[in-house]
């Protein structure tokens, strides 16, 4: 069963399609790197799979729920990483995570608590206050409050933005851990090594869709030396077809 299944997902603002008839299908327990420049359409994209914001079109299911009417049942059962650090930074690690338990109201908040310190490992820094924490051990906290809950997809918005290279591929190989337990993870990134740890990728720009495909098949479509030459080549064909239209 696919857990993201959506087809013409679009968003307009201002009559502008910030995202344009974008198709995304993506396995259980399947980790897919979500790229494109800045500005693509990445985040509006990851709010709209996660019930946060109304497709203005397009149609397809997340977990099997509808997005269009199953906002609230998806929310519950999506673990989503926003860019900006959002938990408390007067609070200590195990007091933001046991806040962010009792907003989930779940049943047993300590057991929950605890597993997610422990699968983190934050459990010796667990008293320490969260604006004291470097960027890496940030995200990592910000990753375990996704996880409390258990759920079975991930929704990461560029977690990894501004962490130096240690504490990302410590964060990578939690994500590759959490797939191997069968969650599935759609992650955005700007950093070539991450995508090339994806299983699969999903390219964006312009809010439409350019590639889709492992690293390998990209490259080798594209006719590129490598992932980034490859973008680069697929960017610069779509900026050809915009000024081919007539204006
Ligand atoms: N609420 C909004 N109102 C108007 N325009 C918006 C709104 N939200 C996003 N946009 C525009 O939609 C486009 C896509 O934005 P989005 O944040 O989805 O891109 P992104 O690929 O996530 O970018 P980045 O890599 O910089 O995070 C941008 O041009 C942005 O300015």
């Amino acid at each position: 069963m696919l857990a993201i299944d959506v087809r013409g997902l679009t968003k307009r603002y201002g009559g502008r399609a910030v995202v344009d008839h974008v198709d995304l299908q993506l396995a259980r327990g399947r980790i897919c790197g979500f790229l494109g420049p800045n500005g693509s359409g990445k985040t509006t994209t990851i709010r709209m799979l996660c019930g946060l914001l109304k497709a203005d079109e397009g149609h397809g299911t997340c977990l099997g729920l509808d997005i269009a009417s199953g906002g609230a049942e998806i929310k519950r059962q999506v673990g989503y990483m926003t860019q900006k650090f959002g938990l408390y930074e007067d609070l200590s690690i195990r007091e933001n995570l046991d806040f962010v338990a009792r907003l989930f109201e779940l049943p047993e908040r300590r057991k929950a608590v605890d597993r997610a310190l422990a699968e983190l490992d934050l459990v010796e820094r667990q008293q320490q206050l969260a604006g004291t924490l470097s960027g890496g051990w940030k995200q990592r906290l910000a990753l375990a409050a996704c996880l409390l809950h258990e759920p079975q997809l991930l929704l990461l918005d560029e977690p990894t933005a501004g962490v130096d290279p240690k504490a990302r591929r410590d964060f990578w190989d939690q994500i590759h851990r959490l797939a191997a337990e069968g969650i599935t993870v759609l992650v955005s990134t700007h950093y070539m090594d991450e995508a090339e740890r994806c299983h699969e990728l999903c390219y964006i720009a312009y809010g439409k869709v350019l590639a889709r495909g492992t690293a390998a098949e990209i490259v080798a479509e594209a006719g590129a030396r490598d992932l980034e030459d490859a973008f680069i080549r697929l960017v610069g064909r779509a900026q050809d077809n915009f000024k081919a239209l007539p204006s």
